[in-house]
């Protein structure tokens, strides 16, 4: 059973903090082991990612094996069918489309003094594209991060994606292709995240690592970040969904279940304002679950992280869901459009009961990298904004350092920093003496 929360209740701020609180990802333990993987890989390399991979992949490969030649992606695409192929390419259009609207302007303008300023957008050099492929695998993540980075210029591509067992799916090749992937290697986990950040014999370092994956990966990318970019932290996926009673149970229940058979740590919430609709969810859940081919994840992660918050309104719905700051936010309600304008922690928001979450997963447009674990108050999704950075521009005249510049000379001094001064001043005296 989920947990079930009523707003009514005496107790349900205490069962509602308890709730956000849960340990889903960042356990102590994780971080431990991911700490001395990354240490590992810097001391020993190559020869570290190999045995990692055959400890927690069961695979042993070399160095010459670690990436996928072209003759192994040839063939390998070369085995999927015209109905599979017709979908990525379909969706990598779909992604492509989406995202190129992303890509900001630069700008350049004269102020009032004559100085000129703006700034000027470039893409990162080489960037590291995490693909999970723990527990399932994730064609869809290919496109969803290769996309945004080729979009955005990024010259060198590079993407990690375990095979356990050496099963590979010839999808996850084919929409690399599809998407203008540089380099694959089958390598997983914090070993991958290592690799990439800090370079092997074989593996040349990026500048950027973006993608989803569980917590091990997730543990990586926080304590990498610094030596390279990273996107956010994409951990176990989550969704709440908030519907009311005019909708069909059994659509809500395997939405629901869409995220939970991520991951035994994946996250499914119902908030509605119907108790009786809460408990036809609840069972709806329980009766797919029977059948479910992943039920052996999904289960579990509803019955330990699923709940369901019976709420006396919509707008308590509203401010509940605030809080979470969910990764994925379905609507299901009359009024889902009114509703969605006021929200403002949410990772993405789905509209309507015409509008289920998976859709976003594979075909929808937007990207499905999204912040998780209640990090969307601050962060966002994955984007072509992921993948470059601003550089900014400043051209003084005669005119506009007579204008500014003796205003910097005195804000150095108040810091005590007399070249800073100096190096205005000696500006300044030239113009004053001519
Ligand atoms: N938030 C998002 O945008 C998003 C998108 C897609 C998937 N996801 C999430 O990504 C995750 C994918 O997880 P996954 O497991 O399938 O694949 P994964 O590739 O993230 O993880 C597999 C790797 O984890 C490492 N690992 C496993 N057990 C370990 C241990 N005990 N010690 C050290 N390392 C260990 C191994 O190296 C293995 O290669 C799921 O949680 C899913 O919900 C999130
Ligand atoms: N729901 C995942 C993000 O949390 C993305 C995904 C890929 N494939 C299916 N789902
Ligand atoms: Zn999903």
């Amino acid at each position: 059973m989920p947990h079930f929360l009523n707003t009514l209740d005496d107790n349900f701020e205490a069962e509602f903090i308890a709730l956000m609180g849960m340990k889903r990802e960042d356990s102590p333990d994780v971080d431990a082991v991911v700490a001395d993987i990354i240490a590992d890989v810097r001391a020993r390399g190559d020869a570290a990612v190999l045995e990692l991979t055959a400890k927690f992949d069961r695979l042993e490969l070399t160095p010459e094996t670690m990436r996928f030649s072209d003759a192994e992606i040839e063939s390998e695409c070369a085995k999927v069918d015209d109905e599979d192929r017709a979908a990525l390419e379909m969706a990598a259009a779909r992604i492509r489309a989406y995202h190129e609207r992303q890509m900001p302007a630069d700008a350049w303008w004269e102020d009032e003094t004559g100085a000129a300023l703006g700034w000027r957008w470039s893409a990162v050099s080489a960037a590291g594209l995490y693909v999970p492929g723990g527990l399932a695998s994730y064609p869809s993540s290919v496109l969803m991060n290769a996309i945004p980075a080729k979009v955005a210029g990024v010259d060198r591509l590079a993407i990690v994606v375990p095979t356990p067992d050496g099963v590979v799916n010839p999808l996850v090749l084919l929409a690399a292709k599809i998407a203008g992937v540089d380099e694959i290697y089958r390598i997983g986990g914090a070993q991958a995240v290592a690799a990439l950040a800090y370079g092997t014999d074989t593996i040349a370092p990026v500048d950027k690592i973006t993608g989803p994956g569980n917590a091990f990966v997730a543990a990586a990318k926080r304590r990498v970040f610094g030596k390279v970019g990273i996107d956010m932290i994409a951990g176990p996926s989550e969704i709440l969904v908030i519907a009311d009673k005019d909708n069909d149970p059994d659509w809500i229940a395997v939405d629901l279940l869409s995220q939970a058979e991520h991951d035994e740590s994946a996250q499914s919430i119902l908030i509605t304002d119907d108790a009786d609709f809460g408990r036809a969810v609840a069972a709806a859940v329980e009766k797919q679950l029977e059948t479910l081919e992943r039920r052996a994840i999904a289960g579990p992660s509803w019955r330990d992280f699923g709940a369901v918050i019976v709420v006396k309104d919509m707008e308590e719905a509203v401010r509940l869901s605030d809080r979470i700051a969910p990764e994925h936010l379905e609507i299901c309600t009359n009024d889902a459009e009114d509703l969605q304008t006021k929200i403002r922690h949410a990772g993405a928001i789905f509209i309507g009961s015409w509008t289920p979450e998976a859709i976003g997963d594979y075909i929808g447009g937007p990207n499905h990298v999204l912040p998780t674990a209640r990090s969307a108050r601050f962060s966002s999704g994955l984007s072509v904004m992921d993948f470059i950075k601003r550089t900014t521009l400043s051209r003084m005249t005669p005119d506009a350092l007579l204008a500014i510049g003796p205003s910097a000379e005195r804000l150095a001094k108040s810091e005590s920093l007399e070249a800073h001064g100096l190096s205005v001043r000696a500006r300044l005296d030239r113009l004053n003496k001519g």
